[in-house]
């Protein structure tokens, strides 16, 4: 089935902003983090930035493999916002077509191309030297929809209990919540 786009998504152009402080691809309080920053696009897309920094290096003065493969995930992981619903990673096809140095600036396209049942495929590309330059790492993914239960049942209870008490966290689990 085409993706529909949710009613109450963020409109084009709208930055979206973490779902979770303490996520490594896009919360603000994880030091080495990604730091994506995600923007709505038209349908049920988004572009995102990532600027590779020293603590992401896997080889001198290159970005590791796995840390790019972490930035399409997220990437792909905040279409979330835009199908409102809360979706997590099944399955992640990576293909790294050029080394992404340190400095470079991944912009990075994702987009949901379909959805069957609790089935969301994607795709996404990450360019560097501008957001028209050459694609160094693309992906296709499969995310599977899950309800914030599967967050309270599987992770550990600190952090879960700390984000229970957290108003703002609440809200934004709520937020992914509201399918129509
Ligand atoms: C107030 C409380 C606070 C909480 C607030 C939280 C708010 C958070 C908000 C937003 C979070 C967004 C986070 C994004 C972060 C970036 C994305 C990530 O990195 S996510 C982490 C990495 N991923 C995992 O940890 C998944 C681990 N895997 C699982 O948990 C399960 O395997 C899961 C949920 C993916 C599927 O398990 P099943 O038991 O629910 O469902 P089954 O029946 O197995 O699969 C459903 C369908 O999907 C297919 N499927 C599943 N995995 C597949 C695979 N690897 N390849 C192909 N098909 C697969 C199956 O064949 C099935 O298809 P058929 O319906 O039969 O047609």
């Amino acid at each position: 089935m085409e993706p529909v786009r949710h009613p109450d998504a963020p409109a084009p152009g709208e930055l979206l902003g973490a779902h979770y402080d303490g996520c490594f691809g896009c919360g603000g309080g994880q030091p080495h983090g990604l730091r994506l920053a995600a923007r709505a696009g038209e349908g049920v897309s988004l572009t995102a930035e990532f600027t590779v920094r020293p603590a992401h290096q896997g080889a001198p003065g290159l970005a590791h493999g796995g840390v790019l493969a972490a930035a399409l995930d997220e990437a792909l992981g905040s279409l979330n916002w835009l199908l409102g619903t809360i979706a997590v990673t099944g399955r992640l096809e990576t293909d790294f077509i050029s080394p992404v140095p340190v400095g470079a600036t991944l912009h990075l396209e994702a987009e949901v191309t379909a959805v069957a049942g609790r089935k969301i495929y994607s795709t996404a590309t990450g360019r560097i030297g501008g957001p028209d330059g050459p694609v160094a790492v693309r992906a296709e993914a499969l995310f599977v929809e899950v309800k914030v239960d599967h967050f309270i049942d599987h992770g550990r209870e600190e952090e879960i209990r700390a984000a229970m008490n957290d108003p703002v966290q609440v809200r934004r689990a709520r937020a992914f919540e509201v399918n129509p």
